[in-house]
């Protein structure tokens, strides 16, 4: 069985305009040991999937479907047991989460207050803790007596990342870990995270609306749009052999890095409203290579065997 298990999750917030359907019958799991990628444009439900994973943000949310970890059902947890799993088994690195720690307090006091909250360590059992997180992540444990606005973003982020894995949880959430940093930074971050990921024999699922740059670490990748996955396949099957239009969309817009700078094309259009409900597929106002059938009838569900929720599939017959 999976480590992560998430199936048919759907999640709807109702607000005054009205209610906005955000992810539509996600099928998404995560094996022990695996680096998973879920890329998606902005508003896709990236976050939102993380967040109901977690169980927060669930103020004005209503979900079907079911999530399980560790062979636990934990979509209907009481909030206690929850907290108790967020932090010692699932860690996150939240989005901005370069700003989540709090600027005026000691480094120290941060990650105690995490050890504390799940564990009766020592004193000198926690100082050695923190430092060894701090090492591994390539902060001098020195620098634990600091508080973050004494670094700079790129070192809050190692910090936040040293965070989640202090307590060894079997599961890593970082959601856009790289977003707000230039580029050599942002290589040496994924690659921070892939190290400590394999150095802590833990499982990470890794958000980001940029391909590119986080596929290098994955070892399989889903592809969200307008809340639904609509390809899922291994890094390279997703990387050399796109299927679903949008997917080749997301590759051929991606920015080369090590390049002159080029004009880089963007996917033209904009995704579709979350407070409507689609009943053929949300892509197809976007699609090149759209025909009758999307009009009409909607594509496969990316569950199950199905790998790619396109009927381009069915006409390459
Ligand atoms: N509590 C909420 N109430 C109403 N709408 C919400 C709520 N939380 C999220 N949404 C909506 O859900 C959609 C998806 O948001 P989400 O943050 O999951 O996207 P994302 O893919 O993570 O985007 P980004 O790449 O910009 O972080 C957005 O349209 C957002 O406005
Ligand atoms: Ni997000």
């Amino acid at each position: 069985m999976p480590l992560l298990d998430v199936k048919e999750l759907s999640v709807n917030f109702s607000t005054k305009e009205g209610v906005h359907h955000v992810l539509k019958n996600v099928d998404l799991n995560i094996n022990k040991g695996e680096i998973v990628g879920l890329i998606g444009e902005s508003g896709s439900g990236k976050s939102t999937l993380a967040m109901t994973v977690l169980d927060i943000n669930s103020r004005n949310r209503e979900m079907s479907g079911n999530i399980s970890f560790m062979e636990e059902r934990i979509d209907n947890l009481k909030k206690e047991r929850m907290r108790n799993i967020r932090g010692k088994h699932i860690g996150s690195v939240p989005q901005s989460s370069m700003n989540a720690l709090d600027p005026l307090v000691k480094i120290r006091s941060q990650f105690f207050e995490t050890i504390k909250a799940h564990t009766d360590m020592s004193r000198q059992e926690m100082l050695s803790l923190t430092a060894r997180s701090l090492e591994m992540v390539g902060i001098d444990p020195l620098r634990m007596n600091s508080c973050p606005y004494e670094f700079s973003g790129g070192q809050r982020q190692r910090i936040m990342i040293a965070l989640s894995m202090l307590l060894s949880p079997e599961l890593i959430i970082a959601d856009e870990p790289t977003t707000a940093l230039d580029a050599t930074v942002q290589l040496k971050i994924t690659t921070l995270l892939k190290d400590v990921v394999q150095q802590k024999n833990t499982s990470m699922l890794v958000i980001s609306h940029d391909l590119h740059t986080i596929s290098r670490i994955c070892d399989r990748i889903y592809i969200m749009y307008a809340g639904r996955i609509v390809e899922t396949g291994t890094r390279d099957e997703i990387l050399n052999d796109p299927v679903h239009p949008y997917t080749q969309k997301l590759l051929a817009s991606r920015l080369p890095l090590m390049c002159e700078p080029v004009r880089v094309k963007g996917i033209s259009g904009t995704p579709p409203s979350t407070l409507k409900k689609y009943e053929v597929c949300e892509f197809m106002e976007r699609c090149d290579k759209v025909s009758d059938i999307c009009r009409t009838v909607r594509p496969p569900e990316c569950t199950g065997n199905v790998k790619v929720a396109c009927h381009m599939e069915c006409h390459l017959e």
